[in-house]
């Protein structure tokens, strides 16, 4: 049996590189800069597998990618599948869950810390030599232990956050989603409420849901509203499941105390974006994920499920409305 051709449009670890190789011929895009739009079209019209980390996969790549029969992302987000074409198409759509999950909760715990705790904003202080303006109390910041931490999308990720707050910050856990997660109510003490009571009673709030139609703009104005007087705000899902010019506006009103956003509506977030010149605002550029083993494992599980598809057997991981 011919080996099937796939396509690799970043950059991957040598070892995931060699065994995608040990079963399909491929082409890889080894380089960092923006491919050119001729070798994508040259490679997916002859491409039975795609691996890539944020490629669109809507009706414009399907239609010039004939062959097509699963794509694997080196992410668990999905937002960039367009689901029904997909579907429409019977292509297979695979992701990257739980291997992340750990170091996605450390970096949102990083960023409740240091907006809390003014962890960015004084390291500049002290850099730029600041240290003696001091009075003491323009120095203070607040308590993440034993404060209430409100959590929008207790999935894997959720929990994680959720077992870190309570066991290492012993942290007021609650939560708000369609469902209720009877396992994180039992391990973590997690209180299920609707979202608006969540907005009102939590010190920190954690948005951590995948983007989908429902969830784009899930906080907006009339959340930031709700929020009580000095919350702090994390994003650490998707920058477009927040409204980013009603964030702008509850800080710039001093609604809430601080942000921490790992995630922007638009990526590389643009230099003259408001936010970027709060010093209440510790801004990140996507690295929810990036650890060079969490990295790597995602990469190989991301060329597993992409091997497994293209050879006709049934990934592990295709995405949930897929299968
Ligand atoms: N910043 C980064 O680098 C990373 C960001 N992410 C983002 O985090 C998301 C979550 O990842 P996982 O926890 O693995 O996914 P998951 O599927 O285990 O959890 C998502 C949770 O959100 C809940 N949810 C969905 N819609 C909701 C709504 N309207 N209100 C409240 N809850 C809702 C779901 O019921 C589920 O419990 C990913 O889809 C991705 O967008 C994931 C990894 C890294
Ligand atoms: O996995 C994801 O969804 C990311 O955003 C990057 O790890």
């Amino acid at each position: 049996m011919s080996r099937p051709f796939v396509f690799i449009d970043r950059p991957i670890p040598a070892e995931a590189e060699a065994y995608i190789g040990q079963y399909c011929e491929y082409a890889i895009w080894n380089r960092r800069e923006k491919m050119p739009r001729e070798v994508l079209l040259e490679n997916m019209s002859k491409a039975a597998g795609l691996l890539t980390a944020g490629r669109k996969v809507d009706q414009s790549l399907l239609d010039v990618s004939p062959q097509l029969r699963a794509v694997s992302t080196i992410s668990v987000g999905y937002n960039h599948f367009d689901i029904e074409a997909m579907k429409a198409r019977g292509v297979i759509g695979t992701h990257t869950p739980d291997v992340l999950t750990e170091t996605v909760a450390d970096l949102v715990f990083g960023l409740m810390l240091s907006s809390a705790r003014r962890i960015a904003e004084l390291d500049r202080y002290v850099k730029e030599g600041r240290w003696k303006e001091n009075d003491g109390e323009s120095l203070f910041g607040v308590d993440v232990h034993h404060a209430s931490l409100g959590i929008i999308g207790m999935g894997r990720i959720g929990e994680a956050i959720a077992r870190r707050a309570k066991f290492g910050f012993e942290m007021d856990v609650r939560y708000s989603g369609r469902s209720r997660k009877p396992e994180a109510e039992e391990r973590y003490g997690a209180v299920y409420m609707s979202m608006e009571e969540l907005l009102k009673s939590s010190d920190f709030i954690v948005l951590m849901t995948p983007l989908t139609a429902e969830t784009e703009k899930l906080i907006g104005r009339e959340q930031f509203r709700l929020m009580k007087s000095g919350a702090i705000f994390i994003n650490a899902s998707r920058g477009r499941t927040v409204d980013e010019a009603a964030l702008i506006e509850a800080l710039q009103e001093g609604r809430i105390r601080a942000a921490g956003l790992d995630v922007f509506e638009k990526e590389p977030v643009p230099a003259d974006n408001p936010l970027l010149a709060m010093p209440n605002v510790v801004a990140l550029p996507h690295i929810g994920s990036a650890t060079s083993r969490t990295r790597f494992d995602m990469a190989m599980l991301a060329a597993r499920n992409l091997v497994m598809a293209v050879t006709g057997q049934r990934p592990p991981n295709v995405i949930p409305e897929l299968k």
